[in-house]
């Protein structure tokens, strides 16, 4: 399997292709928009979600809300294009003195803009900043949530929620007995996705701080996945390493600035016999481990823990108090550009995180197991989850 995305910020809409998406699942669309609604939500987002109402519309490999193994494609409209009509026209030509007068040309730190606007020899960053906006995410969560879908078919479960705003930290989910049913009825019932309800009055009050002092903020999120039979990944080559494969996935989310497995970090504090997780093994489960400090992966594979992947969000780059920057024309100091901005988005990063995590999950599985169907997959694991527990 792999997928596509193309479209511009505020260009007319986003289209995702999804190849290689095997034939017979029934899909619920409701859910698809469901975790649009999600990725839009939390508090501290700028006014654009205000404009949008995310909605998914399948234009390809799917017949009577059943897929055909065919090339998917899916299509989220802007609404906010009606407002950007004439400047973010695809197919007419731009009015040269307006487009002079309206060009970005002073690149905010933090975002794509100088960098983009050297590589592609631009002018104006408009012509950046409107792909490299995380406007983008919202396919890959469309994407993410027909992975959602094909994998709970297969048992497996994938749930990204919030584990700090910034200077608040909450404590995560125990990791080795999960119910990521219960989990998520929990984090759905606060718009932070948060565990607990209890924490949200104090994350908002940092938020609104921050708000008041016109500045931005990052935070923490962490994605559990479970029904993970041991195996995923490889050990054998540096690129099928399902830890590597994790880590450029996750790490591809906009403003993502770390990711880390398990423990993560504090693992390099730990004595080696605190930091591996003794084996076990019972009729009923086949091999199993006591503790869960490396979150699922040995080896660049799934040990049959659940996975626990841990990121961090930077703060939002653009800022209400703009930082110095440089004029591209006249190489003056200036101020950087003050876009209509987020204060923070890692709500909306933990939905992103959950679906990179179904999107990767989904690849590593159709390699392992793919077969065109679902059915015919659904019995290869439910086949290869046997041998395991007889081995
Ligand atoms: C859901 C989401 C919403 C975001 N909203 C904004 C925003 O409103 N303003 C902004 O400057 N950056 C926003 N960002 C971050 C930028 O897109 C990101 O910092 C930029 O593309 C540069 O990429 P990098 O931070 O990965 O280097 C958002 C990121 C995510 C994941
Ligand atoms: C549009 C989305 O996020 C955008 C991501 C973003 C950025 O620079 O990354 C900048 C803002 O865009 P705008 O300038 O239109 O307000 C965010 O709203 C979205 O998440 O759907």
């Amino acid at each position: 399997m792999r997928y596509m995305t193309a479209g511009e910020s505020h260009g007319p809409q986003l289209t995702g292709i999804i190849e290689g998406f095997p034939a017979g699942l029934s899909i619920d669309i409701d859910l698809i928009n469901q975790r649009l609604a999600q990725r839009q939500g939390g508090y501290g987002r700028g006014q654009r979600m205000q404009i949008e109402t995310d909605q998914v519309e399948i234009m390809g490999g799917v017949r009577h809300l059943v897929t055909l193994g065919a090339p998917i494609c899916l299509v989220i409209q802007n609404r906010d294009h009606a407002n950007w009509g004439a400047i973010m026209a695809p197919t007419e030509p731009g009015d040269a003195v307006q487009d002079r007068k309206r060009a970005v040309t002073t690149p905010r730190p933090g975002h794509a803009d100088l960098v983009g606007g050297l590589k592609y020899q631009q002018t104006d960053l408009r012509n950046v900043l409107e792909r490299s906006s995380a406007r983008e995410t919202a396919m890959r969560v469309a994407i993410g949530a027909l992975c959602e879908q094909l994998l709970a078919q297969l048992d497996i479960s994938v749930l990204g929620y919030v584990t700090g705003i910034g200077s608040f930290t909450t404590q995560p989910a125990q990791s080795l007995a999960l119910d990521l049913v219960e989990l998520r009825a929990k984090i759905e019932h606060n718009d932070l996705r948060l565990l607990n309800d209890s924490d949200c009055q104090s994350t908002i009050a940092v938020i609104e701080a921050a708000k008041a002092a016109r500045h931005t903020l990052g935070g923490t999120v962490q994605v559990l996945a479970t029904g993970l039979p041991a195996g995923l990944g490889d050990y054998t080559t540096a690129g099928s390493k399902l830890d590597g494969r994790l880590a450029q996935s996750i790490s591809s989310i906009n403003a993502i600035k770390g990711v880390s497995f398990g423990d993560g970090f504090a693992l390099g504090q730990l004595a080696g016999n605190q930091a591996q997780d003794p084996i076990e093994w019972t009729a009923a489960t086949g091999y199993t481990r006591t503790s869960n400090h490396l979150g699922g992966l040995e080896g660049g594979m799934t040990n049959g823990l659940p996975l626990v992947i841990n990121a961090v969000m930077k703060p939002i780059p653009t800022q209400m108090k703009p930082l110095a920057t440089v004029e591209i024309n006249q190489h003056q100091k200036a101020a950087a550009s003050t876009e209509r901005s987020d204060v923070v988005a890692v709500t909306a990063a933990s939905v992103v995180a959950e679906a990179m995590t179904a999107i990767t999950l989904c690849e590593v599985i159709l390699e392992a197991f793919g077969g065109q169907t679902v059915s015919r997959i659904q019995s290869r694991m439910k086949a290869y989850r046997q041998e395991l527990l007889e081995r």
